[in-house]
């Protein structure tokens, strides 16, 4: 009898399933959005008891889609938006709030003080690998324990619990206020601002000092292992869960970039940048985090360096949807292809403040060049240049700090559809661009951390052996241009900071 692993995508904008084969082929796939909710400028949030409904109807999607009987599933790996934070009443199952997205920065307050406390800033980038910084979950959960009206009292009693989108849904999966299980793994868990990197355990002082009680917090275990079955109820009954990845680190499996120099750039709501270092721990000098890539089981941590970028893919949203220029995400392109270049024209969009390598939360988005020449074509251009320009920015930082300069980019993500942008990814970074052919490379890393654990896949040679090239993109701007726009656009960052008092 075939069999197949079942991958749970919970992503920024989406909730997607998808069931692969042994050869590393997905047979089917279901998806489902969920509500973006933006309650004030700044703030971004999500029902996390939607994302759970749209969790059961896509896995029940995708055994349908595939024709497949549970009993053909012999496991299931989670992957997820990283640092999105939800806290919930254990014995209800009910959130206390919405849980707040990574992209919103209420937190800046926090962090301030936070950073005024004994040992300041080096003291979070020393422990944890990461700035103290809006985008991560302590400071989020700090927020809500601040705000909702008697929160802090519950959760010193033990009624609250904490979790990223991992968390949250296997503990819904594994029976919720019936026994769910309150569990993580490391590269979520490094992202949260509160994990010690060397021991891969809370840091006590830290919680202390942000005000998280640890009985809130979920216990940290390894990557891929079997950590339980799924509740008897639902489409995936009885089914080993044994895989947890955050998805970026989860893309970095699904492009078997499972040795030190190798990495990949995964074009989502965001970009993310991640080059694996090995067992060593590089402190990055030029703004990017160091962050966990994977454990797995009782074998040493590997760790990563990571240039997150905030908005790359949503600001293709952002002119559809709070604009109205384009109708679809695809249709940027055609309207991209009706100009030469850019006119002069430059997107900063720094709607998060900037991340790596700036980490400026009082940055704002700003379009730069504006003349009377300027028309849709180069404003579309200049939105998907702003993902190229900074994804360059973070390889630049990289290559910095590993004292290797990268010789190709794996790429991997829902913009890569996207051939104009590929082309000028490869032009303004003069590296070629290389696209494989399963793209979905965050499901199929769940779904290999899930395999791994229980034997589907033996290792490492499995995961080489399914990965193949699907296109390559060969940089073809003359060097003089390629650093002419470069320098245009640094300039128009240093435009944009500085902004918010
Ligand atoms: N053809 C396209 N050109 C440019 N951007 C695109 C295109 N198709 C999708 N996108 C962008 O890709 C993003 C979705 O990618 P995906 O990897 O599914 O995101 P996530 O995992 O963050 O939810 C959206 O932000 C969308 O605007
Ligand atoms: O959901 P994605 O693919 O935009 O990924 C979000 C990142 O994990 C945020 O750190």
């Amino acid at each position: 009898m075939t069999q197949y692993v079942a991958a749970i995508d919970q992503g920024t904008t989406s909730t997607r399933c998808m069931i692969f084969d042994h050869s590393g082929h997905a047979v089917a796939a279901d998806q489902m959005e969920h509500e973006q909710i933006f309650p004030r400028a700044g703030w971004v949030e999500h029902d996390a008891l939607e994302i759970w409904r749209n969790t059961r109807e896509v896995t029940a999607g995708a055994l349908a889609k595939a024709d497949l009987h549970v009993r053909d599933i012999v496991a299931v790996g989670i992957t997820n938006q990283r640092e999105t934070a939800v806290v919930w009443d254990r014995a209800t199952g009910q959130p206390i709030y919405n849980a707040i997205v990574w992209q919103d920065t209420r937190t800046d307050q926090i962090c301030q003080e936070l950073g005024q406390l004994g040992g300041g800033q080096e003291r979070y980038r020393d422990r944890t690998g990461l700035p103290l910084a809006t985008y991560f979950s302590g400071p989020k959960v700090r927020w809500i324990l601040d705000n909702v009206e008697g929160a802090r009292a519950r959760a010193e009693a033990g009624e609250l619990l904490f979790g990223t989108m991992d968390t949250w849904v296997i503990w819904n999966m594994t029976g919720g206020p019936e026994g769910g299980l309150h569990i993580t793994d490391p590269t979520n868990a490094s992202r949260t601002l509160l994990m010690d990197l060397d021991t891969l355990s809370w840091d006590e002082d830290i919680c202390a000092d942000m005000g998280i009680p640890l009985s809130m917090l979920p216990e940290i275990r390894s990557s891929s292992e079997v950590y339980g079955h799924t509740r008897e109820r639902g489409s995936l009954a009885g089914v080993p869960i044994a895989g947890i990845l955050g998805d970026q680190q989860a893309a970095m499996f699904g492009q078997a970039c499972l040795s030190p120099g190798e990495a990949k750039n995964t074009y989502g709501t965001g970009n993310f940048v991640l080059l694996n270092t090995g067992t060593d721990k590089v402190m990055s000098e030029n703004g990017l985090l160091t962050t966990v890539c994977y454990k797995i089981g009782d074998n040493a941590p590997v760790y990563a360096l990571e240039g997150s970028i905030a908005v790359t893919g949503s600001l293709v949203q952002w002119l559809r949807d709070n604009l109205g220029m384009i109708t679809t995400a695809a249709e940027i392109e055609k309207h991209a292809r009706t100009v030469e270049d850019n006119g002069g024209c430059y997107f900063v969009p720094a709607f998060s403040g900037l991340f790596a390598p700036y980490w400026r939360s009082d940055a704002r988005g700003a379009i730069l060049g504006l003349t009377r020449f300027v028309n849709k074509g180069h404003l579309c251009r200049a939105v998907l240049e702003a993902t190229a320009f900074q994804s360059r920015e973070v390889i630049e930082a990289m290559n910095a700090d590993s004292g290797v300069p990268l010789k190709t980019l794996k790429v991997d993500g829902g913009m890569v559809v996207n051939e104009l942008l590929m082309q000028f990814q490869a032009d303004i970074l003069g590296v070629p661009v290389i696209r494989p052919v399963v793209s979905e490379t965050t499901s199929l890393g769940a779904a290999y951390a899930a395999g791994l654990a229980t034997g589907f896949w033996s290792g490492e040679e499995d995961i080489r052996r399914n990965w193949a090239q699907d296109k390559q993109w060969d940089p073809q701007m003359a060097e003089e241009t390629r650093q002419e726009q470069y320098r245009m656009w640094k300039k128009a960052v240093t435009k944009t900071l500085d902004w918010v008092d």
